[in-house]
């Protein structure tokens, strides 16, 4: 099946040799043709070029996307889609002057998710889970992580890693599986952190290696949950199962975490509100991706990720929603990109770089995913009639996109 997209206003990103990853300066490029073509064949980028030279061929299909711009799908790498319920009561605790940190103390926050998906029948996860994946793949994202992290025993949290697998199974879209079984430490074993570790290191890390569930190990290295201790006894236990780490650090406090996922070789490490000098600097030795995940800081009124900091530095940056039901109930990645150009100060071509090479790359998929390259999979927004693509992140909160291709098809 051949599929041709013609009158392109502008197709953009546009790699022709493979490049796994921008950082620093080379983020300010967005690499584009202007009045393109498009070629499809089945689930992948058969060719593309400018519309003064048209492709000669035969296709099965037309499209013309006069005033429409082209570009890959988001790549969202740090998502929590696998839950049951939602905490909207705590939303309005906050506005009524409770903090974050006040309401996990009363045992809200992730216990208060770990124990409604404790309850909730693993169907029911699984309807809940799809709903919102659909709904985001609708909204441009072609290929998301998701992690385990609000079971917190072991028997909910292989429920939640196999609702995960069967995501994968029934969706089109390439899904990476995180085991985030040190999300917090459960009521029952407050007195007693170090038995949950070892109950987490020593029983459940092992049984989903065994069943295959995860690619990645994550742990919330923070004060109240877990030390930097911990977190270097989880990752050494979780390379040895060949997990890498993709881990939560330095969202209220730089106590090391960053160093510990460098030292680890963590693939990526996320959050980030609060930067220390040091953090910076060992991230420049390393071949590490900082996650930025502004939704959440709009949501719960912290700071945003110091982009700024980081991208001027030379290092590379992604972007990614960070969809959970405590501290970001959104999976919206328009609003996300929108987000670090007004509150980051990304500039429009840094933050849709951030939003697909670099978060394919921080799910290790920038060799098949994250930009318009010959051979890659088809996956693309074709947007509505717009200006230029600075409307996006300029106009957020409208829904700019007119449809989204995964593999080569219209969803
Ligand atoms: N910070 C840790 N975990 C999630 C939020 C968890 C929750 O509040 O349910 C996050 O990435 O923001
Ligand atoms: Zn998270």
């Amino acid at each position: 099946m051949k599929l041709l997209f013609s009158n392109i206003k502008e197709l953009l990103q546009v790699r022709e040799e493979t490049i796994l990853k921008v950082s620093g300066a080379d983020m300010k490029k967005l690499p584009s043709i202007k009045n393109a073509w498009l070629l499809i064949e089945d689930d992948k980028i058969e060719a593309y070029g400018s519309m003064d030279n048209p492709p000669d061929i035969e296709v099965d299909e037309k499209i013309d996307a006069s005033g429409k711009i082209i570009l890959p799908t988001w790549c969202d790498s740090h998502t929590h889609i696998v839950y049951a319920g939602n905490r909207e009561q705590e939303f309005a605790d906050r506005i009524n002057g409770l903090s974050y940190e006040e309401i996990a103390n009363r045992g809200g926050g992730i216990l208060n998710s770990a124990k409604t998906l404790q309850e909730t029948p693993e169907e029911e996860v699984y309807k809940q889970s799809a709903k919102r994946l659909e709904e985001v793949i609708k909204l441009g994202t072609g290929a998301v992580e998701i992690k385990s992290g609000y079971g917190l025993t072991e028997e909910a949290e292989l429920k939640m890693l196999r609702v995960i697998k069967k995501l994968r199974e029934n969706y089109d879209l390439p899904i990476k599986s995180t085991f985030l079984g040190a999300h917090a430490i459960p009521k029952d074993y407050k007195e007693r952190p170090g038995e949950y570790m070892d109950l987490v290191i020593k029983e459940i890390l092992p049984k989903v290696a065994e069943q295959d569930l995860a690619e990645y190990i994550d742990i919330f290295c923070e004060k109240g949950y877990f030390t930097v201790e911990d977190t270097h006894k989880l990752l050494s236990a979780a390379k040895e199962y060949g997990l890498k780490p993709k881990i939560h650090v330095n969202q209220f406090n730089a106590i090391g975490g960053v160093k510990a996922g460098v030292e680890h070789n963590a693939l990526s490490v996320d959050h980030l509100e609060v930067m220390n000098d040091e953090d910076i600097d060992v991230l420049k030795n390393s071949e590490t991706m900082p996650v930025a995940l502004p939704s959440c800081s709009l949501f719960l009124s912290i700071p945003y990720t110091p982009a700024r900091r980081i991208l001027d530095a030379g290092l590379p940056l992604a972007l990614a929603t960070d969809f959970n039901p405590g501290s970001t109930p959104s999976g919206n990645m328009n609003l996300v990109v929108s987000l670090a150009c007004i509150k980051m100060k990304m500039t429009p071509e840094e933050a849709i770089n951030a939003a697909t090479i670099n978060g394919a790359y921080a799910m290790e998929l920038s060799e098949t995913h994250g930009s318009i390259s010959k051979g890659k999979q088809a996956n693309f927004i074709l947007t509505k009639e717009i200006p230029s693509y600075t409307y996006l992140p300029y106009a957020f909160g409208t829904n700019s996109i007119e449809s989204v291709y995964v593999n080569g098809k219209l969803v």
